[in-house]
């Protein structure tokens, strides 16, 4: 380039004033980031309100046309259910902490990855919820806000639906859509059959067993339930929950009849996948079977669903219908075999990044 070409730029460029200097660019970080589905912020009938309301009101977990489901959500859903639930979420409730269980241990899975990745100190961990707080917005805008120019996601769900993993992608992008400078972002995929996680399952099982004083004639394998409708029309969902209890049967070797599949958390009057949870717990029961225990695959903490539905509920069908010795064995929360899973995934997917 000429001089007098140089100094005719220079001052055209003075002229409108552009900045001297580009702005001091943070080093770059990578933002990974736990999302779990959320969860009310106290058991009073206000925060009942919001949480479900605004869980109600995802297309992607109620696929009703709005017009048909506004006024069954608004006029009757939201006046019966927060009372309910609440009472519900009363007899599980972390009062230590004043939060759920389903809070206190996804903070508890993003502080202890955090700690194991902490050989690579441009990772930046945090945990955020699809529903409730903390928001996925507000970890997603801090993380950016912290440097990360690239943002990895973990949906907390083992095996792949529409009414979960994808909603809380979904969640995620809107956040971004408002971002003038957007992270590069991953998603880690479901894990229904990923040796790690079937092994964490399967180990949780064979420990617990041994800590009781019976030996279970079942086991039961409980997934949380999705509209049949919703399977029908493509949601791998079903047969990701299949495939996690066959793989967790052929490591434990086990025979089919040993450890069974079923489905609990019914909502609504449509059909839902099955069978039932709470149907097949008082069947066992009335064909004679005494003990059995009950694990949650597919929920990576613990939470009203398996404190609650299973611990609580499942246990009083059993034993009022004629069992005798019911187990529930707690999620891999923040387990030693938790963290192995969650770390695996994530050190995984970030490949090529780190
Ligand atoms: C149509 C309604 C629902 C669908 C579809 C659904 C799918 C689904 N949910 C989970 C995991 C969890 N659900 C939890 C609570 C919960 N789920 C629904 C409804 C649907 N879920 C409701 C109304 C509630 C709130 C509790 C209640 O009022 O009964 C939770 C626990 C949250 C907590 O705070 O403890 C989890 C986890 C999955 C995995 C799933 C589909 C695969
Ligand atoms: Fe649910
Ligand atoms: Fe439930």
């Amino acid at each position: 380039m000429d001089a007098a070409k140089t100094s005719k730029t220079s001052k055209a460029e003075a002229g409108r004033q552009l900045p001297v200097a580009h702005p001091a660019l943070k080093s770059p970080k990578i933002g990974v980031m736990l999302v779990n589905l959320g969860t009310p912020d106290g058991t009073d009938f206000g925060s009942m309100w919001r949480y479900l309301r605004e869980f109600l009101s995802d297309p992607r977990v109620i696929e009703l046309p709005r017009i048909a489901w506004y006024p069954i959500l608004y006029g009757i859903v939201l006046n019966t259910r927060p009372t309910k639930s609440g009472a519900n979420y009363r007899k599980i409730w972390n009062r230590e902490r004043d939060e759920s269980p389903l809070r206190t241990y996804t903070r508890a899975q993003s502080e202890k990855l955090a700690e194991a990745l902490r050989d690579e100190p441009q990772i930046v961990v945090g945990w955020a919820m699809r529903y409730g707080n903390p928001s996925t917005k507000s970890v997603a805008d801090r993380l950016v806000a912290q440097g990360c120019d690239r943002l990895l996601v973990l949906p907390l769900y083992p095996q792949y639906s529409a009414t979960t993993t994808a909603t809380a992608n979904d969640k995620l992008f809107a956040a971004l859509a408002k971002m003038r400078r957007q992270p590069a972002v991953r998603s880690v995929p479901a894990y229904y059959d990923d040796p790690v996680y079937v092994d964490a399952v399967a180990r949780s099982i064979e420990t617990h067993l041994v800590s009781l004083d019976f030996a279970p004639e079942v086991v039961i394998a409980s997934y949380h339930g999705i509209p049949k409708p919703y399977s029908d029309k493509g949601d791998p969902y079903y047969w990701h929950c299949l495939e996690t209890t066959r793989l967790v049967r052929e490591r434990l070797g086990w025979g089919e009849e040993k450890l069974i599949t079923t489905f609990q958390s019914r909502f609504g009057a449509q059909e839902w996948l099955q069978p039932y949870t709470d149907k097949t717990v008082e069947r066992l029961a009335r064909e004679g079977v005494k003990s059995i225990a009950i694990v949650n695959p597919g929920f990576s903490s613990d939470c009203i669903e398996t404190l609650e539905e299973i611990a609580v509920e499942a246990r009083e069908i059993f034993l009022h219908a004629g069992g005798a010795n019911f187990a529930h064995i707690p999620c891999l929360n923040d387990s030693p075999g938790g963290m192995a899973v969650i770390e695996a995934l994530v050190r995984r997917e970030l490949s090529g990044w780190i």
